[in-house]
């Protein structure tokens, strides 16, 4: 079961594998083009009823297909107003060959005759609100005929995520679907044909630029609304926290603060005039600290990052401890303080982001080639009850049901710091999205930052990515369309 914005990405992530929309619409109408051959014999007339978007387009590919049939093509507008390249230059491909094609400029013109067939193309995933004319008129007629209707993905006018079919929505006998079936199709009258488009699998197994999608429409004017991302960590280390907190507003939040040992506040806050530097008594991490970070951090509705550069003192490690135990909303727990992890009661919702080592210490499998052992970290991550973002050369993500694979990166990001980038990235995403939408797309920003300054992977700094971040999250990436 797949929903429309799921397809979405999978589809943006084949083209970047190398199979482009228009070689998915060949299947896609070679696919309709079959169903068409089990409902009719040859010679029979078959009417398509098109839109202007991709669904019309995977009925011009069908058309092309069914040349022993009497087909018409009625295109509802005109031919400039389809919406999409792929769309259009299948349409051009009938008009080349001369097939029997009409244009549609006013729903009144539309005469479908007596067909054996229909295919409603009119409309599929790509759907808002209720039938606008012409289709309205047309989805009407497609109702009237007395021929079998084979819609195309979903029959025009139903919701493929939640089945609602709007006032006059077409009336399928068959639909066929791509790639995997819709929610909304589960309780349609109809008989319902699943078919591979030739999406690679690797398309939904590995986070590709498809997943950037979910940025997609996020994010407020006010600040704060795109979330504030509160470091607890430092104490042994400095560099650690004031990366993963830079790294945190690279990646889209309004505000960062760290809280640390005031030890270290000197150095910390001379690092970024961006940083908001929050220091607490002592030289690390104890107890004593944790209602007033619980308090900060519920009262600000924080998403908390807890562990960069905070060490392993006994106390350090009671206070990781109490604090999970208390806090109830989103935590990055990175480093030192993942040890912790599988002894708490907790009612945070956790990202998870060891390196393998540390994915050993927690109970995990020990391996270093964590993509061969993805199963392993799955059934870990469930077993665990938390998001697990186990970084490696292949980063694997698991929430326990389902699991991914980045590949993002290169070989210069074995250098220091580039965890911590990264715990600060997931935070940020974990201000507005599913944690295991968040922990995906995070190593893949993470990872294409570094792609693009890869003309320096000997001697790349985990700083460098901070600056190429926005770009890797929001900017036109090499093989964008
Ligand atoms: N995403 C994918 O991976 C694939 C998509 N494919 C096809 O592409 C379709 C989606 O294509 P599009 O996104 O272009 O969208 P559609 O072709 O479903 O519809 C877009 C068109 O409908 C119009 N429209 C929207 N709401 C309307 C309403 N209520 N009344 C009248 N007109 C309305 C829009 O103005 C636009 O012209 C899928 O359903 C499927 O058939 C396939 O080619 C296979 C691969
Ligand atoms: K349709």
């Amino acid at each position: 079961m797949i929903t429309a914005e799921r397809m979405a990405v999978v589809d943006r992530n084949a083209a970047a594998l190398g199979v482009p929309q228009k070689q998915l619409m060949e299947s896609s109408g070679n696919a309709v083009a079959r169903v068409v051959r089990e409902t009719a014999d040859p010679g029979a007339t078959v009417a398509v009823v098109a839109g202007r978007g991709n669904n019309g387009g995977d009925a011009f590919v069908a058309a092309r297909f069914l040349k022993e049939y009497d087909v018409t093509v009625h295109l509802l507008g005109r031919p400039e107003t389809i919406t999409t390249d792929v769309a259009r230059e299948n349409w051009e491909a009938l008009e080349a060959a001369e097939a029997d094609i009409t244009v549609v400029r006013d729903s009144r013109d539309l005469d479908l005759g007596e067909p054996d067939v229909v295919v409603d193309a009119m409309l599929g995933t790509g759907i808002t609100g209720s039938l606008r004319e012409p289709e309205a008129s047309a989805a009407r007629a497609v109702n009237e005929v007395d021929a079998t209707v084979v819609a195309v993905d979903v029959p025009s006018g139903v919701d493929a995520d939640t089945g609602e079919a709007a006032e006059g929505a077409v009336e399928a006998d068959r639909v066929v679907t791509f790639h995997d079936t819709k929610p909304g199709l589960t309780d349609l009258d109809a008989e319902v044909t699943v078919a591979d488009i030739g999406i690679p699998a690797a398309a939904e197994r590995f986070v590709g630029p498809g997943d950037r999608r979910i940025l997609a429409g996020v994010g407020g004017d006010t600040k704060g609304e795109n979330g504030r991302v509160f470091v607890v960590g430092g104490g042994p280390y400095t560099g650690a926290p004031a990366l993963s907190a830079q790294a945190a507003l690279r990646a889209g939040a309004d505000l960062s603060f760290v809280a640390c040992p005031d030890s270290i506040f000197d150095v910390l806050a001379g690092y970024a005039e961006d940083l908001i530097v929050q220091p607490y008594d002592g030289d690390h991490l104890t107890p004593d600290q944790i209602d007033d970070l619980v308090d900060t951090a519920e009262s600000h509705d924080d998403v908390v990052v807890l562990g960069p550069g905070l060490g392993t003192h006994d106390e350090t490690m009671e206070a990781a401890r109490q604090f999970l135990a208390r806090f109830e909303g989103p935590v990055v727990v990175d480093a030192d303080a993942l040890s912790v992890v599988p002894e708490v009661e907790t009612d945070a919702t956790l990202v998870c982001t060891p390196n393998s080592h540390e994915l050993a210490e927690m109970g995990g499998p020990d391996v270093d080639d964590l993509r061969e052992h993805a199963d392993e970290i799955e059934s870990f991550a469930a077993e665990l009850g938390h998001v697990v973002l186990a970084k490696g050369k292949y980063d694997v993500v698991s929430d326990g049901e389902t699991t991914r694979v980045c590949r993002a990166g290169t070989r210069g990001m074995t250098v220091g710091g580039t965890g911590d980038v990264l715990a600060g990235i997931t935070a940020a995403l974990l201000a507005s999205h599913d944690p295991f939408d968040a922990a995906c797309l995070a190593p893949f920003a993470n990872g294409t930052a570094a792609e693009l300054l890869d003309d320096r992977h000997s001697g790349l700094l985990a700083s460098d990515i901070l600056d190429e971040l926005p770009r890797a999250l929001w900017g036109e990436g090499e093989d964008d369309e």
